[in-house]
């Protein structure tokens, strides 16, 4: 993503041109740029398939052996996809680590959850064996639970519990970056809202810098500043988090804002509406625009013509025909195919 802010220093993250191909000739990201500075949140959105796990798991040479990856993922300026292996090892945890969704398949049911959380800080030489058992307390207190929580199995735990032990160990080697691929879809709406505000807080008091991935739109304009929405393993729109829910320049991110209104927003402009079809597969793209034979406002030309990004507005960026001006209005009627929401 681009915008006018000049960095002083290298940014935290600086994802330039990188493109993800996996052995089976899945082509999942293709061209994506974007950028986290610390103390900034920076949310990446799109349904099921669009590339965002691919994106998260590429930060960290967590792809598959075989993937094919190009571009540059500067990390504080250091080029992780060049790293050698005992500085990538290095950089997990220490310069950025990743909360996955479900906490409950992502942490090990019979060990205690105080030993996992200091694995990696033995691991990474952090601190001593009795150093690490205080720091565990340190850290689970931190996410609001009791340093006696150590001593629980995670089956002892609920699931929004679990979350924060995953927060937790997510934070054991002051990472400056933390990536968080649907922490909360697991989560019921009160206890999404808590972690939410939990990871909001951490990031502020600590100035990290945080990539958010989800496919709900309303969740990621409610705790991030900028958005990026990602189509068939591009960024098809990015921008302010504001203006990219409120009032998206791109048919697919106007799509995706329209399936998930705020929670308790009566005053939502939009009445939640579905996406008819799917993202397409990978291996075999639909040609010009890859959103095109689902477009609502598609013309003819983007049938045969790429789009790239392009200005819509103050620091937003939409890859469609129409970003330089307010959508055409979108059918609605009924979609000849089923319903489906992103
Ligand atoms: N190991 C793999 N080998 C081949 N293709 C893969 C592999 N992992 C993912 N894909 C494909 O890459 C595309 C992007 O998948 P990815 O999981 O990154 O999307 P996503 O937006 O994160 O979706 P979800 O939210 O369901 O995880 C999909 O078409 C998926 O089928």
């Amino acid at each position: 993503m681009s915008d006018n802010t000049e960095a002083s220093s290298p940014r935290l993250l600086d994802v330039r041109e990188l493109e993800v191909t996996y052995a089976n000739g899945a082509a999942a990201v293709r061209g994506v740029n974007l950028h986290v500075d610390a103390g900034h949140k920076l949310g990446v959105a799109g349904e099921s398939g669009c590339g965002k796990s691919t994106l998260a798991l590429a930060l960290l040479r967590l792809l598959p052996a075989g993937t094919k990856v190009s571009g540059e993922i500067l990390l504080d300026g250091e080029d992780v996809l060049t790293m050698k292996w005992g500085r990538v090892r290095a950089v997990r945890w220490a310069g950025a680590s990743i909360v996955f969704q479900g906490a409950m398949h992502s942490l090990n049911a019979v060990h205690r959850i105080g030993d996992q959380i200091a694995e990696p800080i033995l691991l990474h030489k952090k601190a001593t064996q009795a150093g690490a058992k205080t720091k565990v307390g340190e850290l689970l207190e931190h996410v609001g639970l009791p340093a006696a929580r150590a001593e629980a199995y995670p089956h002892e735990l609920s699931g929004g519990q679990r979350q924060r032990v995953m927060i937790a160990m997510a934070l054991a080697c002051d990472p400056r970056l933390i990536i968080a691929d649907e922490p909360t879809t697991a989560l019921d709406v009160m206890i999404q809202a808590q972690i939410l505000r939990l990871i909001e807080q951490l990031v502020s008091e600590q100035d990290l810098g945080l990539m958010m991935i989800s496919h709900d739109l309303a969740v990621l304009s409610d705790t991030c500043d900028r958005l990026a929405v990602m189509y068939a393993g591009r960024v098809v729109e990015e921008g302010p988090a504001s203006e990219v829910y409120e009032n998206a320049r791109h048919p697919y991110g106007k799509a995706l804002s329209a399936a998930f209104p705020r929670i308790g927003d009566a005053a939502s402009r939009f009445a939640p509406r579905g996406l008819p079809g799917d993202p397409p597969d990978p291996s075999a793209l639909p040609t010009g625009c890859t959103f095109h034979p689902r477009c609502p406002v598609a013309l003819d030309t983007c049938a045969t013509e790429d789009q790239a990004l392009r200005d819509a507005g103050p620091h937003h960026r939409a890859a469609c025909v129409h970003a330089g001006a307010p959508l055409p209005a979108q059918p609605t009627s009924a979609p000849a195919t089923a319903e489906r929401t992103p």
